[in-house]
């Protein structure tokens, strides 16, 4: 992929220190224009927190980020107007219908894609005319994901933005956010626990731990470079090949090679197992 020159975010040794906990750790990651990036990590691997210090929600306790080019604690209303955000538990807009709800939200924002509005409450079944409090969580998170991706934000954050979908819901919400990322040269951050969706639809993984980001690359790069190795008696693993997490003679690695790691047996993985792969010495079965 073809990177411009200017991220649309950008993080430089980034940590966050709450009072007892280190939720993120010299993290640095830059999203640029078209990347639609999958952001994978046990519970608490601080996911939401890297989002939220994205957003200026919270402030790191050290490191630099950039937020559509401008440092994020100083950002521009301007820039503001650019950044779509649905958190874990949406919302606001009770009292409100349906469409009064959407009325007043589109009236912010001068991009507001009525199309995309149209198509997304016919295809989630939304009734315009219903209470905002009395809709289903799966038909809030619709709402709020249609809230924040319809004036098509330069950048846009979501957190667990799939938990309450149907899969036909997913599905449909999944290509729409491709095409986001496509045609509006959007940078897209958003964290999942279905795998399989990640898979789908990310073009690179992050992948969190304990506050670090252990891996950040691309979706195709994941599935030719990170792989299981069974260590047989002698083997040893060659300096550029970076050891994930290592049980016994199982070595998750990163930069795998053929030639790196000649006569290896090395097993490919998806990532599900992946994941299991790199946190297994932490949970033993
Ligand atoms: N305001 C806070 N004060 C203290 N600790 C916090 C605060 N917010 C988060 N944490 C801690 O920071 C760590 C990371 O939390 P975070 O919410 O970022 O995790 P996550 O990866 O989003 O988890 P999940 O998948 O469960 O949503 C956790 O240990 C959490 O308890």
């Amino acid at each position: 992929m073809d990177m411009p020159l200017a991220p649309l975010l950008e993080f430089c040794d980034v940590t966050k220190q709450f009072v007892d906990k280190t939720a993120i750790s010299k993290l640095s990651i830059q999203l640029y224009p078209g990347m639609v990036v999958g952001l994978l990590g046990q519970n608490g691997a601080g996911k939401s927190t890297l989002m939220r210090c994205a957003l200026g929600i919270i402030e790191p306790s050290s490191g630099e980020i950039t937020t559509l080019g401008e440092p994020v604690h100083q950002l521009s209303s301007e820039a503001k107007t650019q950044i779509g955000y649905v958190p874990q538990q949406p919302f606001g807009y009770e009292g409100f219908t349906v469409s009064r709800a959407l009325a007043l939200h589109s009236s912010f924002y001068p991009n507001w894609d009525s199309e995309l509005e149209a198509d997304w409450l016919l295809r989630f079944d939304l009734d315009e005319d219903q209470q905002v409090q009395r809709m289903s969580v799966g038909q809030r998170q619709s709402l709020a994901l249609m809230m924040a991706m319809a004036y098509k934000p330069k950048l846009l954050i979501l957190d667990e933005p799939v938990a309450s979908l149907d899969p036909i819901a997913r599905r449909k919400f999944m290509s729409d956010l491709f095409d986001l990322a496509i045609e509006s040269g959007s940078a897209v951050l958003f964290s999942s626990h279905i795998t399989s969706d990640l898979e789908r639809v990310a073009s690179h993984l992050a992948l969190m731990r304990k506050g670090e980001l252990v891996l950040f690359k691309e979706m195709d790069s994941v599935r030719e470079e990170v792989k299981l190795l069974t260590l047989a008696e002698g083997d040893s693993i060659a300096d550029e090949v970076r050891v994930l997490n290592k049980q016994g003679n199982k070595v998750l690695v990163d930069n795998y090679s053929a030639a790196r790691c000649p006569n290896m047996q090395a097993e490919s993985l998806n990532l599900e197992q992946l994941f299991v792969a790199l946190h297994r010495s932490e949970t033993p079965q």
